[in-house]
């Protein structure tokens, strides 16, 4: 917030694509290496490994499309050479980290103000977890939880932008809630801003962070709705297509929050994998576990930034 009234007082520009992606990673390192987030350019460092994790993650492949390719096996051998340096930089870090509290006495964990990695070290002892459980943990937060959340809000500012009677009416809400010259908001501010969940639950539909989904395998033969999956296909879920099928949403290309508000009314079409129309987190036991931390640092993150500044795009644009 202070960079972005820095700039706005000498009418500047600001990044914001950048700098969201950076304060997330900054939310990320705070919750898994608590205060020692900020050392040896350690953000930065995750980001790279991020970014680079998702490039291997998400490339183009090849072989899927040219099956015959995948039988000389040779695009496989340099994605997993690649993959694999990857690893070891994850593993070195990873390490590093474990290893700075390795030298504490376990009853010395502040299990109240501890971060992650205090809280995985304690529970080790009592879960017996090996140490590559342990960085495979600390893997997942890194990478589920920063460009998830800053992609959604990067659309959504966009998309409210674009829709000043929308940013208004956000605002509108944010302020009335929040006293005058409060200078952050903070959870409790939040549970009352329905219209806030309801522009988050939009963004979502229109922009799924994982269009695609994580890709999953049928581990058995099953048969939904007459068609026929055998075990061991590779199942992609395309959840960009279903949140914009114009059969389960009116006016299914327009980014409407109010379609999310069910004053006095039964349904309520909400993201925790019940509803098939709408699954920005997936669903069943692969579904996101991540839920509860990715709507409060968007939320949070978008209220201050609606609460404190006006937004407008620049002329001509
Ligand atoms: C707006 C925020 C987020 C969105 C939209 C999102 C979305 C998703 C989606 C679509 C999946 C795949 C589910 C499937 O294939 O069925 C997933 C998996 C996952 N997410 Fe998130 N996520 C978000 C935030 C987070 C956060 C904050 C964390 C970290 C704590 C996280 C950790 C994970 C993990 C570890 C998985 C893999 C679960 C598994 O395979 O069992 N996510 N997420």
């Amino acid at each position: 917030m202070t960079k972005i009234k820095e700039v706005a007082a000498i009418g500047g520009v600001v990044d914001m694509s950048e700098l969201i992606k950076s304060f997330t990673y900054d939310m990320a390192c705070r919750i898994v290496l608590g205060k020692s987030f900020r050392t040896e350019g350690r953000s930065k460092l995750l980001r790279d490994l991020t970014d680079d994790t998702s490039r291997i993650l998400g490339g183009f492949n090849l072989e899927e499309y040219f099956p015959t390719l995948a039988r000389a096996g040779v695009l496989k051998r340099v994605v997993c050479a690649k993959a694999e340096k990857v690893k070891c930089r994850w593993a070195y870090l990873l390490d590093k980290l474990i290893d700075e509290r390795g030298s504490m006495d376990k009853s010395m964990f502040d299990k109240k103000d501890g971060d992650f990695i205090d809280i995985l070290l304690s529970a080790q002892y009592e879960y017996g977890l090996t140490r590559e459980r342990v960085k495979a943990l600390l893997t997942d937060v890194f990478f589920g939880s920063a460009d998830t959340v800053a992609n959604t809000l990067d659309f959504t500012l966009a998309e409210l932008m674009r829709r000043p009677r929308l940013l208004e009416k956000l605002q509108n809400e944010v302020r009335s809630i929040v006293p005058r010259g409060q200078e952050t908001i903070t959870e409790t501010d939040m549970n009352k801003m329905t219209y806030l969940r309801a522009v988050f639950n939009e963004s979502l539909r229109m922009y799924p962070v994982a269009p695609l989904l994580a890709p999953h395998l049928a581990m058995a033969d099953c048969n939904i709705d007459g068609y026929m999956i055998p075990a061991g296909t590779h199942v992609l879920v395309n959840v960009w297509a279903i949140g914009r099928d114009s059969s389960s949403w009116e006016d299914a290309e327009e980014f409407i929050p109010e379609r999310f508000i069910y004053e006095d009314s039964d349904v309520d079409v909400n993201f925790k994998g019940n509803n098939f129309q709408f699954l920005p987190f997936g669903s069943g036991r692969r579904m996101c576990p991540g839920i509860n931390l990715g709507i409060a640092n968007f939320e949070l993150m978008l209220a201050n930034l609606v609460y404190h500044f006006e937004w407008e795009l620049p002329p001509k644009v």
